[in-house]
């Protein structure tokens, strides 16, 4: 059983527009890795293959085990996934968010709420649940839908680009509870953003140009002797 993530050679066009062009990357389980690209690269197109919104015949997924086109519902129901759009229904409590997405799971009852009060614990929002959506902040908002992709205890988490349109200090905050749930390494993770400043030295780091992968390491070693700013824009405008 091949567990984590695996994307194996995988490319993607819209048309004669080449989104990804034979992109691979390994996430062991428990991993977590930052996917940086500027706009335009291809990382919302991987997550919508990754997503099984839009499909390939070219190259393999597999998720926990589990091919994406020989088994996609077995490879999808264990992953959770927050997307770029936000989707939650203002007009809900953060709690009724969850639990309706929970039924949606197949869960019900008391297991279902034990899932829902851990989920929330975990991004610090169990005292914000009985709230209206409407009535959050963005940075709350964001930190209830990635405290919903967790409810089905999924073993991989996606994460496109969660801090976008956030202010500098709810930025900052949901970076951190990423890198949080990174560290307990019961999760696989990857995690878009365009912008270095959200990436720590520790980091593993895969760069994503113009659909093709430039870059994976540790995000100092790929730094080297300048900053990781630096070294972005140096890889993104010599590729
Ligand atoms: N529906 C579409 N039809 C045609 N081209 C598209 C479509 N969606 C994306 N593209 C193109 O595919 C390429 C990759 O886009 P994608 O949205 O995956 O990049 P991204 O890294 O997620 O960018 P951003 O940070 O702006 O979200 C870009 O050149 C984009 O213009």
């Amino acid at each position: 059983m091949n567990n984590g993530l695996s994307i194996r050679r995988t490319s993607f066009a819209y048309g004669a527009r080449q989104a990804l062009d034979a992109v691979s990357l390994d996430i062991a389980p428990g991993g977590f890795c930052a996917l940086l690209g500027p706009n335009g690269a291809g990382k919302s197109t991987l997550f919508a293959l990754l997503t099984r919104l839009v499909t390939t015949p070219s190259g393999q997924i597999i998720i926990e085990g589990h091919d994406l086109r020989a088994a996609p519902r077995a490879a999808l129901a264990r992953i959770g996934v927050v997307f770029q759009q936000p989707t939650l229904d203002l007009d809900l409590t953060v709690r009724q968010n969850l639990r309706y997405f929970a039924a949606l799971q197949g869960l019900s009852g008391r297991s279902a709420s034990s899932r829902i009060d851990a989920a929330l614990d975990r991004l610090a929002m169990r005292e914000r649940d009985g709230e209206k959506i409407r009535a959050l902040n963005g940075g709350h908002r964001r930190r209830t839908e990635i405290a919903r992709a967790l409810v089905h205890d999924p073993a991989v988490l996606l994460l496109d680009e969660p801090t976008v349109g956030l202010d500098a200090a709810a930025r900052g905050a949901i970076t951190s509870h990423v890198h949080d749930l990174a560290a307990d390494r019961s999760l696989t993770i990857l995690w878009a953003t365009h912008l270095t400043d959200e990436v720590r030295p520790s980091d593993r780091l895969a760069v994503l140009h113009q659909g093709r992968l430039i870059a994976d390491g540790i995000a100092s070693e790929i730094a080297g002797a300048v900053s990781l700013s630096d070294r972005f824009l140096a890889l993104t405008e010599a590729a």
